[in-house]
């Protein structure tokens, strides 16, 4: 016994320790709530479709971008010593970029004046060389300890911004993988795309009107255009980005204090394109913001959209719609390179603008520059240190403008990676409370009472009706009925990857609710082999040991024998090792079901779960079902499970102790083969008569 309940133990353990999920959210998440709630948020701004009025609707902008900007900065400060160091850095050579102006024009008016000395008298010459040598020395300093400090800004930031990433993503990553549930996955996040929300319905059927291939906020492409775009983006924002903007604001301060006291009335005429090229830069940032959103949207479809085609390249290659999809593809590029070119053409009419307005300012600066110089008013040097600032205040003046624009789309990233950050912790706050382990080796039975079920995105339809039903240790249990009666969907709900809307699932003796136990207990009381199973393009070995990560080599063996997998494993070269491939394509349909079931019996289950097992099985393999059968009735040295088998095969219905007939997500039936099939018109035999 104490052998058998070791692993789940070990889990209780293991949760109380807290898992990697508990701990990369523990300490921020705390804080994020509070952040959230400081900002006002509300949960259901995450929620696309929700049409709040729009005043409302503006003010809930606004708190959402307080909100976002608040959980960005802290996750910054995790890394605030690199930032610090960063910032200290590029303020450092920005300091030494301003001070290469200055001294450059002090060497050419030392330079001027040795050079008209020379016909003074060699007493003279010597008396300005001394002062040439000062300036050049002040130059090397600058240049060093700015080439230093660019190093540094460089690394530093860089460092930060890979940390903040790398956290975003893996915090990502872990809040979509453990909290949303399967109905997240399946029903699409219940985010639509612009082409499905288009007024003429057009879909991706219509291969004439693409690009209006519909996506969803769960598809892969998506979330992994957010971990790997959005994550990136975002973090560059409150690195280098908002670093850039520290830089450029304090050339311009720089620039401004060195013009001013070297030419106030130069000075003046120099700043007169701030005022108008500020005001572009306003139009611009709003235009880019969102233009940015929907290339990031657009990008997001083409990236799902390549990623359904590749997962399902063989029913591609069988249709002969290769080209047709690479031709949807190069649309759905072309949508997205045409706002590309929105973003990229309103940045460039600012750059040009703004390049047109600084030469035009340098111009004026000349003209007049140029006439104080003859009049004796300022040196050559000092004119060209004046024209040196002017120049470096319109690059901290569109740099500080350029940045704003990219904290912008830094923000919108953020907003996304939020967005479905917090729904998945969303799903989670509103299952709290239904958490506790349990001992699964005490566990004899699990009883269904009553359990009705109907998948959130099609409500209206009861897919299982008052279900109710005894799953014991020992017992096996067939369950038949039509296509689409609700077979499948109990084994999922049995499972816990859905919640009942009804009824009770309650394990016997204790009587504890099945669905407030951790999902660990769950998925150790209940193991579901699916109609298709799906494989990591792993080794055999740890494909079969995915349930249970504890199992001994000799559980996997005993469980790969039970499963009837020892043949076809003995004849290939790498025996366990052998990688499957992708999904375990470089097996055959009826290795992965048997695969699949001893990957189901490592973990020990209560009750095993098979979904249509013999349909991919040839004979010898069919054997493998009766063998489970066996291995669960007598518990093969350890604890006996419960199976429920769903089939129609008559072989396998014989063996099972009682059928269940389940029509319309109702149980219309219920009687050992022998009962059942003695009445003619029972349920049992009128499906089968429509089978056969
Ligand atoms: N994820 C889902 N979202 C919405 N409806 C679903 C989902 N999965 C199944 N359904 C619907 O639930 C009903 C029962 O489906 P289910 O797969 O459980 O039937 P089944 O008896 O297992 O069918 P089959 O014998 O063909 O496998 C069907 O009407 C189906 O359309």
């Amino acid at each position: 016994m104490s052998e058998h309940i070791q692993p789940s133990q070990a889990k209780i353990t293991r949760r109380k320790n807290g898992s990697i999920v508990d701990r990369l959210f523990r300490p921020k998440h705390k804080r994020s709530r509070t952040a959230r709630e400081e900002a006002g948020f509300d949960r259901n701004m995450s929620t696309k479709g929700d049409a709040p009025s729009a005043k409302k609707a503006k003010s809930l902008e606004a708190s959402r971008k307080k909100y976002v900007k608040a959980r960005l900065n802290d996750e910054a400060s995790t890394d605030i010593r690199s930032l610090a160091v960063g910032t200290l850095a590029m303020m450092a050579s920005a300091l030494s970029n301003q001070a290469l102006p200055k001294l450059l024009g002090r060497l050419l008016d030392e330079k001027s004046t040795s050079l008209k000395n020379m016909s003074c008298g060699v007493d003279e010459i010597c008396s300005h060389s001394g002062k040439s040598g000062s300036a050049s020395k002040a130059l090397a300093i600058v240049v060093i300890g700015g080439g230093f400090a660019s190093f540094l800004r460089t690394t530093m930031l860089n460092r930060a911004q890979d940390n903040i990433a790398q956290r975003l993503r893996t915090k990502l990553f872990s809040a979509v993988l453990t909290n949303r549930d399967m109905e997240w996955f399946v029903a699409g996040g219940g985010a639509k795309s612009e082409g499905e929300n288009s007024k003429d319905g057009n879909n991706q059927s219509d291969a004439a009107t693409v690009p209006t291939y519909q996506t969803s906020a769960s598809s892969p492409g998506a979330i992994g255009s957010i971990l790997a775009e959005d994550c990136n983006k975002a973090s560059e924002s409150v690195t280098t980005v908002f670093a850039n903007i520290l830089r450029s604001c304090s050339s311009c301060a720089f620039a401004t204090y060195h013009m001013i006291s070297l030419n106030p009335s130069l000075f003046g005429i120099s700043v007169s394109i701030v005022p108008v090229v500020g005001a572009a830069a306003v139009v611009l940032n709003k235009f880019v913001k969102k233009a940015t959103a929907k290339q990031r949207e657009c990008a997001e479809q083409a990236a799902s959209f390549a990623e359904e085609r590749i997962t399902h390249i063989m029913t591609v290659k069988l249709a002969n719609r290769e080209e047709e999809e690479v031709e949807k593809y190069v649309q759905l590029q072309e949508e997205c390179v045409r706002l590309g070119r929105k973003v990229n053409s309103a940045k460039g009419v600012f750059m040009g603008f703004t390049f047109a307005a600084t030469g035009g300012a340098l111009y004026t600066v000349f003209n007049a520059g140029g006439a104080a110089v003859a009049t004796g008013r300022m040196t050559s040097g000092e004119l060209t240190s004046f024209a040196t600032y002017s120049f470096l205040l319109g690059l901290g003046t569109s740099g500080v403008f350029k940045a704003l624009g990219e904290l912008t789309q830094g923000l919108v990233s953020a907003d996304r990676v939020y967005s479905l950050m917090d729904g998945s912790l969303d799903a989670k706050s509103s299952s709290e409370g239904k958490k506790q382990p349990i001992d699964t080796e005490s566990v004899e039975s699990i009883i269904l009472q009553n359990v009705s079920f109907s998948y959130k995105s099609s409500s209206k339809t009861t897919v299982l009706d008052s279900v109710s039903l005894r799953l014991e240790r020992g017992k096996v249990i067939a369950l038949v009925g039509k296509n689409g009666s609700g077979k499948t969907s109990l084994a999922s709900v049995i499972a816990g990857l859905y919640t009942p809307q009804d009824g009770k699932i309650t394990l016997q003796p204790s009587g504890v609710d099945f669905n407030e136990l951790v999902r660990e207990s769950q998925t150790s009381l209940i193991q579901v082999v699916p109609q298709h199973p799906a494989f990591f393009d792993a080794t055999i070995k740890s494909n079969v040991s995915y349930s249970n990560l504890n199992a001994s080599d000799e559980e996997i063996k005993k469980a790969l024998t039970i499963a009837n997998c020892n043949d076809f494993i003995d004849k290939l070269d790498d025996g366990l090792n052998f990688r499957v491939g992708r999904n375990g394509m470089r097996l055959s349909g009826g290795q992965r079901q048997r695969l699949a079931l001893a990957r189901a019996l490592v973990s020990k289950p209560c009750v095993l779960i098979l979904d249509e097992p013999s349909s991919a099985l040839d004979a010898e393999g069919e054997s493998a079902v009766t063998d489970a059968v066996h291995a669960c009735r007598n518990g093969d040295n350890c604890k006996s499970m419960g199976l429920l088998l769903i089939t129609h095969r008559a072989s396998t219905l014989q063996i099972a102790d009682l059928i269940i007939v389940l029509k319309d997500g109702k149980v219309v039936e219920e009687g050992t083969y022998d009962e059942l099939s003695e009445d003619k018109g029972s349920a049992l035999c009128e499906l089968m008569s429509e089978l056969s």
